[in-house]
């Protein structure tokens, strides 16, 4: 009753409103009963009501409905309350369940476990049915069927795998890949055991000190009933197998993590088998036998019972182009060994940094050091400046060295000699690693570095021989598959006498033509990079590259004779440069010889200073020489030829009277032109005109 509808003010309000009007208890007066009485008199004692109510009446609006909603309100925030205290109650109840009867696993995204158990949620689509869900393209191809090769010691052994338990592309490509949503709950069945997974992501400011981005981190929590945690285990177990398996498949490449200075798996790459490296089989079989007998369990703990650190190391060193890093990944796939890429000439890396990388790598890993020499890692400096000794020497050699050193135009590391050796060989370094060092310039090496006990094994990667130029055409011609699918052998099974024969014949005249064409290039001149650069878009005819080998061979000689022209004019300037400089580093000594108490304060100075502005110099005259040349016609060329004739002499001359060094000895005898010209070690990619 309290909500009927109040008293009318129009008369057709009143008349409607009657019926009822009539039926309510009189009271005393011969009103109506009390109940409006009490509604003015409850709006009466909320403050500011009145004013209400009569702004209602004023638009005809029953005033009582304000006590209605009122009530209405109180009614909802009790039962908001009590939801509150319910929910309070039950999440009391959970933690008290969770602490109590749960077993929990806490994983983080900075530990591989974490790609375990999202490898089997992706696989096995957890929750991704739930109307919340991630999608990703970001998987690789794994082949149905990967035959991969193993070294046992002295064959190449084909070891077929089963087949990958999920494929994951289709003839379109990568198929979609769903993840089970974030900051949320997710319930499956494991073994008929419940387990509750939830993701988190923890967004975290995306630059450190460094300058380094930063992914944001990420934990899962698993649940499962029961106060034995071995369910729990026997599913994480499951999920490490499971993405094992996955990985057999595949070469996994840790980089360094720019942001916390951690190893981090940042790509994965189908195996590159062993055979299709090519180099001569005396060196493959040499370090193949070495990686393998290192591997072993026995000699593992051979070098436990003698007390040594079981530890190796090798340096790859020749020519860009010559298989140096294709052999180290090949050689991860077929040892199974994870590969950790690091680059000593990221800015960000410091000694501590890299002692700390050496020392987190596990047991069975291969680390490649890249382009070692690029680092610049000098045995005083750590920033490849010259040693002021080096540059005055007489020995031409080191003075070359030094100066190579100074001219790579890369930024200097930030890494030390010793920082890295004590991170290579270090009491902290991790046992049981291989480590590869890559490098374009040996002979720019510090010999610490590359001492035995660091370096096991040397392997130079040459341009190719007769025995490489063959292995190069026949591979790529024979037709054989690195990675033989279960439909190849299928059909290989299947094959007929006939084809069998067919093949055979096949082979035979590949070998033949791969005869013939080892003949027809010239031994020792091209990288095998170069020669398969040439045969690359003639992959589909091996007759026509034969014939089209002589063309190609001219422009590329050609290209070369330039080449070595230009790196020997170079060279010669390079060479009176020296001696100018050479000169006027002695008048300076013969100024400052009096002044002794400057050349003590300030003489190591100046003479880094001269260095260094040598430096510039030199690199500054090549690239302006460089630049001019580029513009320069063929009549330019010999006139620079003459000036350059004319200017030795002039040189020779000064040098014989200001020098008796090594150098100038050489000059003396004019003997300037059996400086040995060697050809670049990289020569730009010159066009195909065969193509
Ligand atoms: N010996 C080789 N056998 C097979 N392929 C080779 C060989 N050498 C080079 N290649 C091919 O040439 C390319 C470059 O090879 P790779 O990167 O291994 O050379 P590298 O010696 O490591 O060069 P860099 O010193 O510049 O790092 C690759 O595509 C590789 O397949």
């Amino acid at each position: 009753m309290l909500f009927m509808p109040g008293l009318a003010q129009d008369p057709a309000s009143m008349a409607l409103n009657a019926g009822l009007y009539n039926q309510m208890p009189m009271g005393a007066n011969g009103l109506p009963g009390q109940a409006p009485v009490q509604n003015d008199e409850a709006l009466a004692s909320i403050p500011g009501a009145e004013m209400v109510k009569r702004l209602l009446d004023q638009y005809g609006i029953d005033s009582s409905m304000l006590i209605t909603i009122g009530m209405l309100l109180t009614i909802f925030n009790s039962f908001t309350g009590l939801y509150t205290f319910f929910l309070s109650l039950v999440y009391q109840a959970m933690n008290f369940f969770a602490a109590y009867f749960l077993s929990k696993a806490h994983i983080r995204s900075n530990d591989e476990s974490f790609d375990y158990v999202m490898e089997y949620l992706t696989r096995n689509e957890i929750s991704t049915d739930s109307r919340l869900f991630h999608v990703s393209t970001q998987q690789d191809t794994i082949p149905r069927k990967h035959k991969a090769m193993f070294y046992d010691g002295a064959t190449f052994q084909n070891i077929n795998r089963p087949d990958s338990e999920f494929v994951q592309t289709d003839e379109y490509g990568p198929k979609l890949k769903f993840i089970p949503a974030s900051a949320k709950k997710h319930y499956f069945f494991f073994e008929r055991t419940l387990f509750i997974i939830e993701r988190t992501i923890e967004h975290t400011p995306t630059h450190n000190n460094n300058g380094g981005a930063r992914p944001d981190d990420e934990t899962i929590d698993i649940w499962t009933v029961g106060r034995d945690p071995q369910a729990l285990r026997r599913f994480l177990s499951h999920c490490r197998v499971l993405f094992m398996k996955q990985q057999q498949y595949k070469t996994v490449l840790h980089t360094c993590d720019t942001y916390d200075m951690r190893w981090s798996a940042s790509q994965t790459r189908p195996i590159r088998s062993l055979d299709s490296v090519v180099m001569t089989f005396k060196d493959k079989n040499r370090l193949l036998t070495d990686i393998a007998e290192y591997l072993s369990p026995k000699t593992k703990a051979w070098y436990q019972e003698q007390g040594l650190p079981y530890r190796r190391g090798y340096l790859f060193y020749g020519l860009p182009g010559t298989g140096k890093t294709s052999l180290t990944t090949a050689i991860a796939g077929a040892f199974n060994l994870k590969l950790f890429i690091l680059s000593l000439g990221s800015q960000n890396l410091h000694d501590n940094y890299v002692q700390e990388l050496f020392m987190s790598l596990p047991p069975r890993a291969i680390v490649l050091l890249e382009d070692v020499d690029s680092a610049n890692v000098d045995r005083d400096y750590g920033y490849g400046m010259p040693h002021d000794e080096d540059i005055d020497s007489d020995d031409d050699e080191e003075v070359d060295k030094v100066l190579n050193r100074g001219q790579n135009n890369r930024r200097p590391s930030n890494v030390s000699l010793s920082g890295l050796l004590n991170a290579i060989d270090g009491v902290g370094s991790a046992e049981g690693r291989v480590l590869i060092m890559t490098t374009n310039r040996r002979e720019s090496l510090d010999s610490a570095l590359i001492r035995p006990g660091r370096v096991d094994m040397e392997i130079e990667f040459g341009r190719a021989n007769k025995e490489v130029l063959e292995q190069i055409f026949i591979q790529l011609y024979s037709g054989k598959k690195q990675n033989v699918s279960s439909l190849a052998l299928e059909k290989e099974i299947k094959k007929t006498e006939k084809e069998i024969a067919a093949e055979a014949t096949h082979k035979q005249e590949i070998e033949e033509l791969a005869r013939e064409f080892a003949e027809m290039v010239p031994e020792g001149t091209f990288t095998p990079a170069e020669v398969q650069n040439f045969l690359l878009p003639r992959k589909r005819d091996p007759k026509l590259a034969i014939e089209e080998l002589p063309a190609w061979l001219q422009t590329q000689l050609d290209n070369i004779k330039k080449s070595e022209e230009k790196e020997k004019k170079k060279r010669t300037k390079f060479l009176q440069r020296r001696q100018k400089w050479l000169k006027q580093r002695k008048q300076m000594k013969m100024l400052s010889h009096d002044d002794s108490d400057d050349e003590d304060h300030f003489g190591d100075k100046k003479k880094r200073r001269k260095s260094r502005e040598f430096l510039e110099d030199i690199a500054e005259e090549g690239e302006h020489k460089e630049g001019e040349e580029g513009e320069k016609s063929e009549g330019d060329e010999n006139k620079e030829e003459k000036m350059e004739d004319t200017l030795i002499p002039e040189i020779k001359t000064e040098t014989v009277d200001g020098d008796d060094s090594k150098s100038s000895k050489k000059s003396e005898e004019g003997d300037w032109s059996d400086v040995e010209t060697s050809r670049p070690a990289s020569r730009p990619n010159e066009p195909d005109t065969s193509a």
